[in-house]
């Protein structure tokens, strides 16, 4: 790919830096095609054709055209957020006033916000803010100008009267949609960008909400901080009016590219005068989506760029470094999962509510029957059934919360990630650090629930150590898979056949020597073996088991078919640590690898 984005030679530092005042820069661009390879045997599909546009510093600009037309393809590939690949051919020119530079190092000059709103929700808008300002504007800045720089964002955007209420989302009642569409703009502005790109800033807003939002992109880019270019469908004739231009495509080709107040007069003279009493945009849309290529070309609405990219732009990148340092992060993202955790009480509630439930469950039914009184009449059966039941709820019990909250927290992360908020060590490391207490504290509410109504036998610190660490481990691979899919559905309904498969392997059902041998292999994957395999050993050592009614024989028995041997206690332990490692790790080499292939 041959995409070259410039900024101004005069004075690349000042463009460039945390500059106070006027950043906004001018943006063109010139014959940027994207083609995508279709199978051996079929032509390349072209995506955008020859596209060019040219718009001063300081503007406000939309990209329209019907639904497939590459709106968000262009401002994709103008945003530097999607590269030339194998599949995918992108190449052109993009000018940024008037010097090259390198499209990704120049990203943090960049601000992009998605269409779906990616914020904490359990944060407060301050707090979103807060949170970005402190990662993003490096590590240079004081407590106080950051909560200045935050206050003048929170003032700039209107949101004073909702700055210390929570952002929430589908569980958390929180703002508005049109104050979330502003908290994301902050989040993104606060770095000061140059160009800031927005991806359909009013979908699923209100008439009054979206001309809102539009206004204060107006007002914002018209202040002389940055160049503002977005998507959007169908705006009213009140919002389109704002926009001081717009790039209408058609099929990937341009069918006007200029002023707004410009527009009626060029649909005019091509043969195409608007209607009175109607809606420009709603004009230009039909006559876009109605009119064939071939015949917009003919009528003079589709034609090739009237400019030439100048040659041998000298190349400059923007090596100033904003990110905050890794301890920093941590602190950060350690500071908001101790607030979510804190703030969402439903799934609080619900995740020990479920656990003191169903162990109260299981300790009414298997009550007395790990006792070695012999007159409550407990068997070996019983027993082990117990034993089984509450380490399988332990496993359950740990992964679906993790799992429930991974799929929203997944874009949350995707974005902040891409846009270098935080590297991915101190990500996962807050994660692990809230989830190890969690998941301690939720075991041991349920071994405090059964151990004596059960009657267990092992030593209780070593028994809950045990289910704590399966339910560590299950975890580690509800968030493997919660990295993998993108909804909450898709990643419900996978987790039995992650889950399920350990019952098989764990030896309760069938004996570990008795599964077909070319798939034996799978139960080293298995946690629910491994902790199964210490409990058996805590549980059912010999002198646990009693001679005179069986059990002695009957405890030997199950640990020879299951393999389950006294000396490889270490080895059990270290198999669990490791696939919890394997997991995490493979979870998050998972998210690394979306979030480079987010946009
Ligand atoms: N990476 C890709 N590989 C293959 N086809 C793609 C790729 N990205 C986009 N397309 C296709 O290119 C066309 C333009 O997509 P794009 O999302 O840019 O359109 P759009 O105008 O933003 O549409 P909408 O308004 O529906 O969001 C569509 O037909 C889309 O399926």
């Amino acid at each position: 790919m041959s995409i070259v984005v410039q900024v101004p030679q005069d004075d690349p530092e000042a463009s460039l830096g945390t500059a106070e005042g006027p950043r906004a820069k001018t943006l063109s661009f010139f014959d940027l095609s994207m083609t995508v390879e279709q199978g051996k045997d079929q032509k390349p599909k072209p995506l955008l054709n020859n596209v060019w546009g040219s718009v001063e510093a300081s503007s406000l600009t939309c990209i329209m055209g019907p639904s497939g037309a590459g709106k968000s393809s262009l401002l994709n590939v103008i945003a530097g957020r999607m590269q030339s690949t194998k599949t995918l051919k992108i190449d052109g020119t993009i000018l940024v006033g008037g010097a090259k530079i390198d499209p990704v190092e120049f990203k943090r000059n960049i601000a992009y916000v998605m269409q779906d709103d990616a914020i904490s929700p359990t944060s407060t808008v301050r707090e979103a803010l807060t949170f970005s300002a402190s990662l993003r504007l490096g590590g240079g800045k004081s407590k106080d100008e950051i909560a200045e720089i935050v206050n003048k964002m929170i003032a700039d955007l209107g949101l004073q009267s909702c700055a210390d209420t929570f952002v929430g989302g589908e569980l958390i009642k929180g703002i508005s949609g049109g104050e979330r569409k502003r908290t994301s703009i902050g989040v993104e502005l606060i770095t000061d960008p140059s160009l800031v790109f927005l991806d359909e800033p009013t979908s699923g807003l209100d008439s009054y909400s979206a001309y809102k939002i539009v206004e204060l992109l107006k007002a914002l880019s018209h202040q002389g901080r940055c160049t503002i270019m977005c998507t959007i469908h169908q705006p009213s004739s009140e919002i389109f009016l704002l926009f001081d231009n717009c790039i209408m495509l058609k099929s990937g080709f341009v069918s006007y590219g200029g002023p707004v107040s410009g527009m009626a007069d060029k649909f005019s003279a091509c043969g195409f005068p608007v209607p009175p009493n109607t809606n420009l945009a709603d004009h230009a849309m039909w006559i876009t989506q109605m009119e064939s290529v071939n015949t917009l070309k003919d009528k003079g609405l589709i034609m090739a760029c009237p400019e030439k990219a100048p040659s041998n732009p000298e190349t400059l990148t923007d090596s100033s470094e904003r990110t905050a340092t890794t301890w920093t992060q941590f602190k950060w993202l350690l500071w908001r999962e101790g607030q979510a955790t804190k703030r969402d009480k439903a799934a609080l509630i619900g995740r020990f509510g479920i656990t003191i439930f169903l162990n109260t469950l299981f300790g009414i039914i298997f009550k007395g029957a790990g006792s070695k009184d012999d007159t409550v009449g407990s068997n070996f059966g019983d027993h082990f059934g117990a034993m089984t039941m509450v380490f399988i709820s332990s496993m359950f019990g740990a992964a679906q919360p993790t799992l429930l909250a991974f799929p929203a927290q997944r874009p949350i992360f995707l974005r902040e990630y891409s846009t270098g908020t935080y590297s991915i060590m101190p990500y996962v490391l807050s994660k692990i650090m809230f989830e190890l207490p969690m998941a301690l504290a939720q075991n041991v509410v349920q071994w405090a629930v059964v151990y004596n109504l059960i009657e267990f036998r092992a030593n209780f610190i070593l028994i809950t150590l045990t289910s704590f660490a399966l339910g560590v481990t299950s975890a580690s691979v509800a968030a493997l898979l919660g990295s993998a899919v993108a909804d909450i559905k898709t990643a419900t309904e996978l987790l039995p056949l992650v889950l399920v498969p350990q019952l098989l392997f764990a030896g309760f059902f069938i004996r570990t020597d008795s599964i077909p041998e070319f798939i034996r292999w799978a139960q080293h994957l298995c946690s629910l073996k491994y902790a199964m395999n210490i409990a058996i050993l805590v549980e059912f050592d010999d002198d646990m088991c009693d001679e005179s009614d069986g059990n002695l024989a009957l405890c030997r028995g199950m640990r020879e078919a299951n393999g389950v041997e006294t000396n490889l206690v270490g080895f059990y332990i270290g198999v669990l640590v490791a696939l919890f490692v394997a997991f995490r790790v493979g979870g998050a080499l998972l998210l690394m690898s979306k979030a480079k292939t987010v946009f």
